[in-house]
């Protein structure tokens, strides 16, 4: 080191380490050491706020470049030293920043970054130009770098400023401006933003609310975060002071440094339980609705065969023919004849419904032709269009007097339906075959949905984003799966109008956490039970044992139905879970998981 014109320390703890092997003769500088500026802004990548591993190849090093950092002002993180034979490291650290040590990294860490090894600090520098007597020109050089870099460092920072804050802004306007009211708390319930909304639905009257605590606020609202887990069912809340209940989603989201954070919804808009009723009124079972307001979107289907129903139901709107539109109950009948109506010329003009399912004779006339001087049903369709809903269940003296009367009928067009095959009545004398052929100019024909199963997603995720006036929500997210291969695999004997009926049923009792056969309504739940198949006494009685004994194993289940008595071989056993596996009533384990009964398990033993 004699040799030497100047030594260069890289630390201070370097030069105390070659104290032994220094002379008063030596002249020495201890090197001050920054990083490159430049590479700094690699650091930004980072999430404020996290704890990130600082790796270097000693751990004096590793807590000097914390240091540095730190002087820096990259205070933003908690910075842990890691160099080889570090005591520990942790798992749930994801970030690491490195001195040019990329090797030595954890491996754990998903996110390394290299920010260069540490240069010379510009005094350094100047001092080691002054010593050699270098020309200032040189000095000037390096700071003029030097200088450049922190002005490249400063612009970045400052972009990333002015687009989080403009980010915050545009986030504010969006949220005070929805028809939701949006709370946002963090993990300990303290309200991170709040929207004017949100107050009024739940009648907070203090206008300072960031910072403290929701559940101070509205207490109803405690605990509200633990929701998150199954976002997008909804939840029914009723506050103090309301008869209204309140219809609340609540969803988990991350901040810029992943933060979770939950974000609660409050719908404003009333659920739409019933589409606005048309103008009329109801009088017993004479409906005499003034105005059809469903249309072709209305109908809806993904069936190949419906599909072509529905545009011959289009062309058929826009002539004046007379129409039978024969199915099954709930198939969506008269949603065809409203469409078709309101497709028409005649749409402006009323549209009629007589129900011929439920009218006696006497009733049926008195609407034809009332005595008390009021308008028939007939003259008030005058224009329109007149529904009759039904037809096959009018009696052949009734059927008469109605071919009687299309002579001196108004301007009315019909459009009948039937459950029944008209032309088999008319073959068997139950129904006129001048009557049929007059009705039915043409005819549709509406298909169960035992025969259309893809329609079943269909109409489900459209009743219930209509009842919960919600376009978001999706029925597969609201249900178990096994609860939603048994709505697939079920008959649907009412049709469209029974996954409608269901849908509101869900909507009137369900409040949280996802649905389950359980939650079905009681002959929904028979029905089911009855299709999968009957099971001998001794298989119902395991499956007992199962849902009694959950994850018990096939050993353990023996033994237990021994000492109730019953002596099972092992091999019968084993047949008995494998068939009750088969037919998805029982779940078996693997690795000595044992045994579980699954919901359909259940309905076997209501
Ligand atoms: N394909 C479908 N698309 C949309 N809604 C449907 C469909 N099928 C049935 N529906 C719904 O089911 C309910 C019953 O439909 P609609 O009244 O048209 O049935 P229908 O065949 O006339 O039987 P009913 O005479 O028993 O009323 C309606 O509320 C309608 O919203």
């Amino acid at each position: 080191m004699e040799k030497a014109d100047l030594v260069l320390f890289s630390s201070r703890s370097a030069a105390r380490m070659a104290e032994p092997l220094m002379t008063p003769k030596i002249r020495y500088l201890i090197c001050i050491r920054t990083f490159n500026h430049t590479y700094l802004n690699r650091i930004l990548s980072i999430p404020s706020n996290s704890e990130v591993y600082l790796v270097n190849d000693s751990e004096c090093s590793a807590k000097d470049s914390i240091q540095l950092l730190y002087t820096l002002g990259i205070t933003q993180y908690r910075f842990i030293p890691y160099y080889p034979d570090c005591p520990e490291t942790d798992p749930r650290i994801q970030y690491a920043v490195t001195v040019g040590e990329n090797k030595l990294a954890p491996r754990n860490v998903q996110t390394l970054v290299d920010i260069g090894i540490r240069i010379a600090d510009i005094s350094t520098i100047s001092e080691i130009a002054s010593f050699f007597h270098l020309p200032l020109s040189l000095a000037d050089v390096v700071s003029l770098n030097y200088i450049n870099q922190f002005v490249q460092l400063l612009k970045i920072s400052n972009h990333q400023l002015s687009q989080a804050t403009n980010t915050k802004f545009i986030t504010q306007s969006i949220i005070s401006n929805i028809d939701t009211g949006i709370c946002i708390i963090d993990d300990e319930g303290k309200i991170q933003m709040i929207n004017k909304q949100f107050k009024e639905a739940l009648d907070i009257p203090r206008s300072h609310l960031v910072g403290t605590l929701l559940k101070e606020a509205v207490p109803e609202l405690d605990g509200i975060a633990k929701r998150s887990q199954d976002q997008r069912s909804p939840f029914f809340l009723v506050c103090r002071g309301k008869e209204e209940p309140l219809k609340l989603t609540v969803q988990e989201i991350r901040d810029m440094n992943h933060r979770r954070l939950t974000m609660i919804h409050c719908h404003m808009d009333q659920p739409a339980l019933e589409r606005p009723a048309p103008e009329g009124d109801t009088e017993g079972n004479v409906i005499k609705r003034e105005g059809a307001y469903f249309r072709f979107d209305d109908y809806r289907t993904a069936n190949s065969r419906s599909l072509r129903m529905v545009e011959a139901a289009r062309r058929i709107s826009l002539t004046d023919y007379r129409v039978l539109i024969s199915g099954e109950p709930g198939t969506g009948r008269e949603v065809l004849a409203q469409a078709i109506h309101n497709n028409s010329r005649r749409s402006a003009e009323p549209f009629m419904k007589l129900n011929l399912t439920v009218l006696s004779e006497g009733q049926i006339m008195e609407e034809l032709f009332p005595g008390d001087g009021r308008e028939g049903i007939l003259n008030r369709a005058e224009g329109g269009t007149l529904y009759l809903n039904g037809i096959h269940c009018m009696s052949i003296s009734m059927q008469k007097e109605f071919l009687n009367m299309m002579d001196q009928m108004p301007d009315v067009r019909f459009i009948a339906s039937t459950e029944e095959d008209l032309y088999t009545m008319c073959q068997e004398g139950r129904f006129l075959k001048s009557l049929f052929y007059m009705i039915g100019e043409v005819s549709l024909e509406t298909f169960p949905i035992r025969q259309r199963p893809e329609d079943i997603p269909l109409l489900f995720e459209y009743f219930i984003r209509n009842i919960y006036n919600n376009s978001a929500l999706r029925w597969t997210d609201m249900c178990s799966e096994e609860l939603w291969n048994s709505l697939t695999a079920y008959s649907w004997p009412g049709n469209g109008k029974e996954i409608e009926n269901l849908c509101k049923y869900v909507y009137c009792f369900h409040s949280e956490g996802k649905l389950t056969i359980r939650d079905l309504p009681a002959y929904i739940r028979l029905q089911m039970a009855k299709k999968t198949s009957l099971l001998s006494p001794l298989e119902k009685r395991v499956l007992q044992t199962v849902a009694q004994n959950p994850k018990t194993g096939r050993a353990g289940l023996q033994e237990i139905l021994e000492n109730e008595g019953i002596q099972v071989a092992e091999g019968k056993i084993r047949s008995i879970l494998q068939s009750l596996s088969e037919q998805g009533l029982i779940k078996v384990n693997r690795t000595r998981g044992g045994c579980e009964i699954t919901e359909t398990g259940e309905l076997q033993l209501e």
